[in-house]
């Protein structure tokens, strides 16, 4: 997988890749990043890149060009790429969306700054737009860095066999199992008994059911999308009874 990142600020975008799950990736071959700075291909002195708003108001507006030249020169690399603007106003980033985009072999992040993207280059040139969260950040690179990250755990390889993916909250449309490690007290709290029983399915059985649990108690649209199994709701009925076993 390649991300192509257009970003006025390469060096963020570079950091993420230096550490953990993404920089090993990147150390094996598995994941590439490549950044584009629009600075680089302005064609005037002062390698601008924005200007100021028509019709007024506060802030700048980052303008087609130099952003067109840089958004044909990574798309020249890679043709079939999408562009993707990363935007409060995108479709919302969830599980399925990050599935359909570990499919493609390389992705172009679009990464915005000051107001925003003059409009016609976003009419002409981008073919997605997706947000994190309704919320407006500073630019595009932390939500593109989110994106990556996601998109990067479900790459053949990426995770070792000792952190699958598929035992990622939502990997099964589910919210995360809590999870524990030494000390076995801590105070007067102690691990569940059957995490130190050795029984696997025992540990499985117990690990979906507070899954479904806690889905049912903080998100209960996630459940209602998914639906449960007749096992899966026998699960249910024991959490919602308090059997912690
Ligand atoms: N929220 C978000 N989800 O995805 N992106 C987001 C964002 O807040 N991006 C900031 C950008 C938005 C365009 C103008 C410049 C700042």
């Amino acid at each position: 997988m390649r991300f192509d990142v257009i970003t006025l600020f390469p060096e963020m975008v570079h950091g993420l890749l230096g550490h953990g799950v993404m920089g090993r990736a990147v150390d094996r071959g598995l994941i590439e990043l490549v950044t584009w700075n629009p600075r680089d291909y302005s064609e005037d002195r002062h390698a601008t890149v924005d200007d100021r708003p028509y019709g007024g108001g506060p802030g700048m507006v980052m303008k087609v060009e130099p952003l067109r030249t840089t958004i044909r020169a990574a798309r020249a690399a890679a043709p079939a790429a999408p562009v993707i603007y990363l935007s409060p106003d995108g479709e919302r980033l969830d599980g399925p969306r990050v599935r359909r985009l570990a499919q493609d072999q390389r992705v172009i992040l679009l990464c915005g700054r000051y107001e925003g993207i003059d409009e016609r280059l976003i009419d002409a040139e981008v073919d997605q737009s997706l947000s994190i969260g309704d919320y407006v950040l500073s630019g595009g690179e932390l939500p593109a860095m989110v994106v990556m990250d996601a998109v990067a755990r479900l790459i053949p390889g990426v995770l070792g066999h000792a952190e699958s993916a598929s035992q990622d909250a939502f990997a099964d449309g589910l919210l995360d199992c809590p999870h524990y490690t030494r000390p076995e007290w801590i105070d007067d709290r102690r691990v569940p008994a059957v995490l130190l029983s050795g029984d696997h399915q025992a540990v499985a059985r117990w690990r979906l059911k507070q899954a479904l649990g806690r889905t049912l108690e903080k998100r209960p649209d996630l459940l209602d999308q998914r639906g449960v199994s007749d096992d899966e709701q026998a699960l249910l009925d024991e959490y919602r009874a308090g059997h912690q076993g």
